[in-house]
């Protein structure tokens, strides 16, 4: 089990204080667990923090018992990382690559050509497995991060936008890959901007808004929290588009057969002008998005209230 608690990092950056988290507290158990967040929320930072790659600047984080930052070999024997951009070496090939990994961690098991066999033939990358990585497509090459991640049979695993970049069918096998190599006791974490990724291969899921946590929790009940509140609007016209669309309760719009298809959060029947109004199962998205919105209008009420409050001791 990994204990996160009231983890926060200030960096210093050009006389600028930026504060990256702040009070982060989790609790994450084997599985898969997904850490949702726009670009710019914490993710990586916290995910480098996981790694013991940078120290926190307030709390502490404890795996299986133990303090990460204060033992952080006996994490590193633990942990595998995918990146979300992994180095290569484009001339070697990918039993090359992992060979040369294990010699630099000085892991060497008797069976480590089997190891990497395995790991190839898991990643699907073993009829490639003597071609040189520059030949490799962007997907092949995040499986063989992935199989750089699960040498060393880790038990926590750290996946950073796992799936960007690469193409539907390529996202799809690496999201199944996930699932597989979180079904043997260890604790996979992915951490994504993609709700698709989590709702995908997570039953458990944070989402991380501004460094701090907004939501933690199953994905269900994520999903659960916008359940009867999801409409589609068939036919809206572009004036009445042009009105709404910046609503905090508009999800999204596109075009439609007539006019415009607006999805939108609300309690009751929309009362907007349109052809057809269809209450539709929420995807995670939905709920993501929703959250997303309550969030900024949280913050927008916290800085008008912080101004009224300047004017009235003026
Ligand atoms: N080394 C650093 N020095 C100064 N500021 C930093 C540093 N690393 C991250 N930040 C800032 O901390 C905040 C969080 O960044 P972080 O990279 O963790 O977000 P993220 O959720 O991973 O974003 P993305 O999805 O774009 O990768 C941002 O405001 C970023 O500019």
């Amino acid at each position: 089990m990994l204990e996160i608690r009231e983890v926060s990092k200030v960096f210093q950056s050009r006389g600028r204080t930026v504060q990256a988290l702040d009070g982060v507290d989790l609790v994450i158990r084997p599985g898969t667990f997904g850490l949702l967040g726009p670009n710019g929320s914490g993710k990586t930072t916290l995910m480098r923090i996981l790694a013991t790659l940078l120290q926190p600047t307030q709390g502490t984080v404890i795996f299986d018992g133990f303090d990460i930052h204060q033992h952080p070999q006996r994490l590193r024997a633990r942990l595998g990382y995918l990146p979300q951009e992994s180095g290569f070496y484009p001339t070697l090939t990918p039993v090359q690559f992992l060979r040369y990994l294990a010699d630099a961690a000085g892991y060497h098991p008797p069976d480590l050509d089997a190891e990497i066999g395995r790991l190839l033939e898991q990643v699907n990358l073993a009829e490639h497995a003597h071609r040189p990585i520059r030949t490799l497509s962007g997907g092949m090459r995040r499986r063989l991060g992935v199989a750089q991640a699960l040498l060393g049979q880790p038990d926590l695993i750290i996946v950073d936008e796992p799936t960007a970049g690469l193409d539907p069918e390529e996202r799809q096998r690496l999201r199944r890959l996930i699932v597989d190599i979180a079904g043997q006791g260890r604790t996979v974490i992915v951490s994504t901007h993609i709700t698709e990724d989590v709702e995908s291969t997570c039953r458990e899921v944070a989402v991380l808004l501004e460094g701090r946590i907004a939501y933690a929790g199953s994905t269900e009940a994520l999903r659960g929290s916008v359940e009867g509140r999801v409409w589609e609007l068939v036919g809206v016209e572009e004036d009445t588009l042009r009105r709404i669309k910046d609503q905090p309760q508009v999800l999204g719009y596109r075009p439609g057969r007539v006019g415009f298809t607006v999805r939108m959060l609300n309690d009751g029947v929309p009362d907007i002008p349109c052809v057809e109004r269809i209450q539709v199962t929420p995807t995670l998205e939905d709920a993501y998005v929703a959250l997303r919105q309550q969030h900024a209008c949280r913050q927008r009420d916290a800085t008008s209230d912080v101004k009224a409050e300047y004017h009235l001791a003026r």
